[in-house]
């Protein structure tokens, strides 16, 4: 059916409210079927108080794993992976359960543990320790190994960015080629999406990007300007740079079926459960909103940026937002209302 028209004003509330809870800045652009609405608040950078542009580049985070899930399935339509295979038929050894398949690492269903709980307890000396760090992906998921499973795998949803590390691994064994070229030569080329990159393991954002400030642990602690770092912690899993344009490119791309097969689409945008209005599929989430749309997309959250990126199913419509700040739970459920403005239109009276 027809979806509400957005809501520029509501979309410009919820981003004045995101900087009122401590972003320095916040951007959200909505691309319905060619026609855009984008609103931004705050500064790109707190130093020279440089205002913030809506074209400005910065770290999608782990809308990154919907990225790097695309490109195994274009593998699987190829032939080339099967995703109910063990991981361990295509990485001889890594995982200690033949039992873990392609589709439970994709879907977060592996049990595998999330080193990145470990690497962050402590927010900023935990980033401070591997901003400049670079990691081989083995190295990540021994991390993981260290600790015990969550769950038998594919009996529940646990979220791990090491589920993304061995997608990444997987990705570089079936081509022969690094991560970062396969998406260029089969997502980001393809689509012309020019603001977008895998930066990994160098630590700067190409071109006019915005600085990403993390938000420590301790209150009235100041910000620590977080936009040079490797990301290394999280590769395939959070390195790739972007603007809200390009992302909403993709998706809409990805949700329209020009970037896989119907068949591939659909196992994607088949979720398990995560919570009452919230489902995970294979690197895709499900967000079901209070006026009964249901939207696929990724959050992402890198030390200084959050992310919203969603479409609908058939990805006519898309919302993409970022905020200029992380570890900051106020301004990330407060990024959220970017979803009922672009997609719900104006709240009820
Ligand atoms: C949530 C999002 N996940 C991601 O984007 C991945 C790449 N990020 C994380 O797992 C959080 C790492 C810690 C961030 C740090 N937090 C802390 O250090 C907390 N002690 C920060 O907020 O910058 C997703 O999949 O939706």
């Amino acid at each position: 059916g027809t979806l509400p028209s957005p809501d520029p004003a509501g979309l410009r509330a919820v981003l004045d409210a995101a900087v009122g809870r401590g972003a320095p800045g916040a951007t959200a652009r909505i691309d319905d079927r060619g026609t855009v609405t984008e609103v931004t608040v705050g500064l790109a950078d707190r130093r020279t108080g440089r205002v913030l542009d809506g074209r400005d580049r910065f770290r999608i985070g782990s809308v990154t794993k919907t990225f790097s899930a695309v490109v195994l399935m274009q593998l699987a339509d190829e032939g080339r992976l099967d995703l109910d295979a063990p991981v361990n038929r295509y990485l001889p050894g890594l995982l200690p359960d033949d039992a873990i398949t392609v589709r439970h690492v994709l879907g977060h269903r592996s049990g595998l543990y999330d080193y990145a709980d470990r690497l962050f307890a402590r927010t900023v000396p935990g980033f401070e320790a591997v901003r400049t760090r670079v990691f081989t992906y083995r190295e990540l998921v021994d991390l993981s190994l260290r600790h015990p499973r969550l769950n038998r795998p594919g009996a529940a949803y646990s979220y791990a960015n090491t589920n993304f590390v061995v997608a990444g691994m997987l990705i570089e064994r079936l081509t022969g080629h690094p991560v970062g070229a396969e998406l260029r030569e089969r997502v980001f080329r393809p689509l012309r999406l020019r603001d977008t990159f895998y930066v990994h393991p160098g630590t700067a954002i190409p071109g006019r990007h915005a600085r990403g400030y993390l938000t420590p642990d301790r209150p009235g602690d100041a910000l620590v300007d977080a936009t040079e770092q490797t990301v290394s912690w999280a590769q395939s899993a959070g390195a790739v740079v972007s603007s809200t344009r390009d992302v909403g490119t993709f998706l809409s791309a990805l949700l329209s079926g020009r970037l896989t097969s119907p068949a591939r689409l659909r196992e994607m945008r088949r979720t398990v459960r995560v919570s009452d209005t919230q489902g995970y599929g294979l690197g895709l989430r499900r967000r079901d909103l209070f006026c009964g749309v249901s939207v696929y997309g990724h959050t992402g959250a890198v030390q200084g940026y959050y992310t919203y990126a969603f479409a609908t199913k058939d990805g006519r419509r898309s919302l993409t937002a970022f905020a200029t700040t992380s570890n900051n739970g106020p301004v990330l459920d407060t990024l959220a209302g970017t979803l009922d403005s672009a997609f719900c239109g104006k709240p009820p009276h």
